[in-house]
């Protein structure tokens, strides 16, 4: 059938859909203050990739101080997940506004639980890559307090890592064991030092070629 029975804009939102269509997805998944977003950053500066961080898009919608920025400020200040299908319809958007220049998008902070993974797959497409950055409890506490001292990030306090921790453990570490099945998660041990932590990681994309 071709597309001829459907409205104009019917049509423009398939068409933006088909756009990541076949866009390389790599899933990004680790507790608070593993060192997600330093290993992105790394990722980017090499490989050009797109960097999305489930959380710095909401905290950038906190900053905007729409009324939707206020609702998210009180969940993310407790430590709390917020609701799924926003974060899905960021990230959404953010990936169709570079979907014509990207080379892959490094989707970070994201599954933060397994549905979360599944209506990104039903709504956007399958990772190609699961990123697990793995580091101790206590290493994380340690480097959250640390940032804590200058990342003026409310979350960033012994009481909100606490519970960002418990979060992590019961919802989120089920995320790998339920990709593990698909045979796509790389773990990377980031306890090392940073340049080392890159060197595995470096070999996880490169094998994606
Ligand atoms: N020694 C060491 N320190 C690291 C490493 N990666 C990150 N850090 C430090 O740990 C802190 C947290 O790292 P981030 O990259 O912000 O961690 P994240 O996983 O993105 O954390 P969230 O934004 O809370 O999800 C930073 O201030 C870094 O200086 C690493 O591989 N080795
Ligand atoms: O998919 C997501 C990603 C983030 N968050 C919220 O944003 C906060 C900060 O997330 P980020 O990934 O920046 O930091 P992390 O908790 O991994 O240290 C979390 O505690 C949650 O409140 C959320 O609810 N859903
Ligand atoms: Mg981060």
């Amino acid at each position: 059938m071709g597309l001829g029975c459907l409205s104009k804009s019917a049509v423009a939102v398939l068409k933006t859909d088909d756009k990541l269509k076949d866009a390389k997805i790599v899933f990004v998944v680790g507790g608070p203050g593993s060192g997600k977003g330093t290993q992105c950053e790394k990722i980017v500066a090499k490989y050009g990739y797109t960097h999305l961080s489930s959380g710095d898009l909401l905290r950038a919608e906190v900053a905007s101080g729409s009324e939707r920025g206020k609702q998210l400020q009180a969940t993310m200040q407790k430590g709390e997940l917020v609701p799924l299908d926003t974060v899905l319809e960021m990230i959404k958007e953010a990936m169709i506004a570079k979907a014509d220049v990207s080379k892959g998008y490094l989707i970070d902070g994201y599954p933060r639980e397994v549905k979360q993974g599944e209506e990104f797959e039903k709504k956007i497409g399958a990772p190609a890559l699961l990123l697990y950055v793995d580091a101790k409890a206590e290493t994380m506490v340690k480097r959250l307090m640390k940032r804590g001292e200058t990342s003026g990030r409310a979350d960033d306090n012994e009481e909100t890592i606490k519970k960002r921790l418990d979060l992590y453990y019961k919802a989120t570490e089920p995320v790998i064991a339920y990709y593990e099945k698909s045979g796509i998660v790389r773990k990377i041990n980031s306890e090392l030092p940073v340049d080392e932590v890159f060197a595995i990681v470096e070999k996880a994309i490169d094998e994606l070629k």
